[in-house]
């Protein structure tokens, strides 16, 4: 089976032309093949796929190093568009893709003939309690949400993107215990579709910094839709302007929550190698 490694601000996906190739179980496929000891290693097995809606020109399934498959991802998308841009597979540059949390346009910034960032307009975000899903509590915003961990009191605001994000505002991100606190949240009985955590230290009212501990896989570099998530929490706690700029450990995404209440993120895809997977 061929595939190519990519990656958004390290944030790294193994990717398959499922045009070309036949994944019989991509859940034990996606365990197998993102383990960094015995596979090829990664945040993410990504599926290119023909879409099945009309309205959509292509269809990617994501699927954690855990074999869960989640709604969306951020940085797999950009690194979807600029393949499908590299390979000739489409000659749009603004591309709709079918996805697990409806329809996502990734738009190319194409200069020289490179792709140079991708911008994707992320749909709107889900901020009610039955949106995220959270248990516990009825509105239809989750914001300043007592959620007890353990001994520990935290106050959270939580977000869909497609997929599940708890953002806590922290003092300081870099110093903050995510591979302690990170799991706990994640697999918190409030929340029965997991979660994605997001610790966030806001710099100023257009920057912001973002640890993480994706659902699935653990401490990554970067997330899309957690850099979205973690913004709309930061509106909404009016503690920055629609425009942030997000400080990842692999680098930074400008995201924009717009009047049309759509949020668009903007960012770099890369290609590293291709390979053959013998298993
Ligand atoms: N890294 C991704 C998100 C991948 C899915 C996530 N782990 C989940 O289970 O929801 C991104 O860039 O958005």
């Amino acid at each position: 089976m061929e595939f190519t490694k990519m990656h958004g601000l390290g944030n790294d996906f193994v990717m398959v032309n499922g045009f070309n190739e036949d994944i019989a179980d991509p859940n034990q496929l996606a365990e197998a093949i993102c383990d960094r000891h015995f596979g090829v290693g990664a945040d993410g097995l990504v599926l290119i796929l023909p879409s099945k809606q009309e309205e959509a020109d292509f269809r990617m399934r994501i699927f954690n190093p855990d074999g869960s498959e989640p709604e969306m991802c951020g940085n797999a998308i950009r690194c979807f568009g600029k393949y499908l841009y590299d390979r000739d597979l489409t000659e749009k540059t603004k591309i709709r893709v079918e996805t697990l949390a409806g329809i996502i346009v990734p738009e190319l910034i194409i200069e020289k003939d490179q792709v140079e960032a991708v911008q994707v307009d992320m749909g709107q975000p889900g901020l009610g309690s039955t949106d995220i899903p959270i248990t516990g509590v009825n509105k239809d915003k989750v914001i300043k949400e007592k959620l007890e961990v353990e001994n520990e009191e935290y106050e959270i605001t939580a977000v869909s993107m497609g997929n599940p994000h708890t953002v806590i505002f922290v003092d300081d991100a870099d110093d903050f215990p995510v591979t302690e606190v990170g799991p706990k949240i994640e697999e918190h009985p409030r929340f029965p579709e997991k979660t994605n955590v997001e610790f966030i230290e806001v710099m100023n009212r257009s920057e912001i910094k973002m640890r993480v501990w994706e659902r699935g896989a653990g401490v990554t570099l970067a997330c899309g839709t957690g850099a979205c998530g973690s913004t709309v929490a930061s509106i909404l706690n009016d503690y920055t302007n629609q425009k942030v700029e997000v400080h990842l450990l692999g680098g930074d995404l400008t995201i924009e929550w717009t009047e049309d209440s759509h949020v668009y993120m903007t960012g770099p895809a890369e290609e590293v190698f291709v390979g053959e997977w013998i298993k």
